[in-house]
């Protein structure tokens, strides 16, 4: 069959909360030779000029969570503007949920209201200026105290401070943008999947997803 040329890659992003599965999730689109996966550039955030920002921004969220989101903010914009012959783009996050970020430092007065204009400016600069399609957003939705339970199993060392009050706020702020669909205004329709399943079970959701991602790229044509 002739090789269709894609004016650009049907492109998912995985959004959930921290430990809800998403890096597992990923791992499975590998296997696929016609997607590119971008994982999460939690590397770069940790070593950042040999600074790790991501520690920093935990232990010290006050002064810390501005500079953390703006990079952040950055490294994503690196990844939606990556250029893939791929038919299909698989992102970690996204520009969209490190609005999440920002508005729990919001809320919870982490971030000024002057780092929330200036974030938000350099956001809304970047959505009418560069390219940043999303074609359908995948939402793992998970319980809190399911994702405590991995965060401490997993027990990435940024993250020993981390509470369970924290993944109940970013959690309810993930559904207000996501399942309740009242916060920001939606890139792309949302797929929910319960991110609270076993591995097994979220292998079956995982392969519904992927027949559903894939099967829409047929109608896109
Ligand atoms: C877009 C975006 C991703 C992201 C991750 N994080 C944190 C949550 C986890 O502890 C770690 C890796 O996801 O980084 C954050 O504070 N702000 C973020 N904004």
């Amino acid at each position: 069959p002739t090789c269709k040329l894609y004016k650009r890659p049907f492109t998912v992003c995985i959004e959930g909360n921290i430990g809800s599965g998403k890096t597992t999730f990923l791992s499975h689109f590998k296997q696929f030779d016609n997607t590119t996966v971008l994982q999460e550039p939690v590397e770069l955030w940790r070593n950042v000029a040999g600074i790790n920002l991501l520690e920093l921004m935990y232990t010290d969220p006050k002064r810390y969570s501005f500079l953390f989101q703006s990079y952040v903010q950055l490294t994503m914009l690196q990844l939606h503007t990556y250029k893939s012959a791929m038919p299909y783009k698989i992102m970690e996050r996204s520009v969209f949920s490190a609005r999440c970020f920002i508005e729990n430092m919001k809320r919870t007065k982490l971030l000024e209201d002057v780092e929330v204009v200036v974030l938000e400016d350099w956001y809304d600069w970047c959505i009418q200026n560069a390219n940043i399609v999303t074609d359908l957003i995948v939402y793992l939705r998970t319980s809190p105290e399911v994702v405590y339970n991995r965060m401490k199993t997993r027990a990435r060392k940024e993250e020993n401070s981390v509470s369970l009050e924290y993944l109940h706020q970013l959690h309810n702020i993930h559904d207000e943008w996501l399942y309740d669909q009242t916060l920001f205004n939606l890139p792309a329709p949302v797929l929910v999947i319960d991110g609270n399943k076993s591995l097994e079970e979220m292998v079956i959701q995982f392969e519904n997803c992927k027949n559903l991602i894939f099967n829409r790229k047929e109608e896109k044509n």
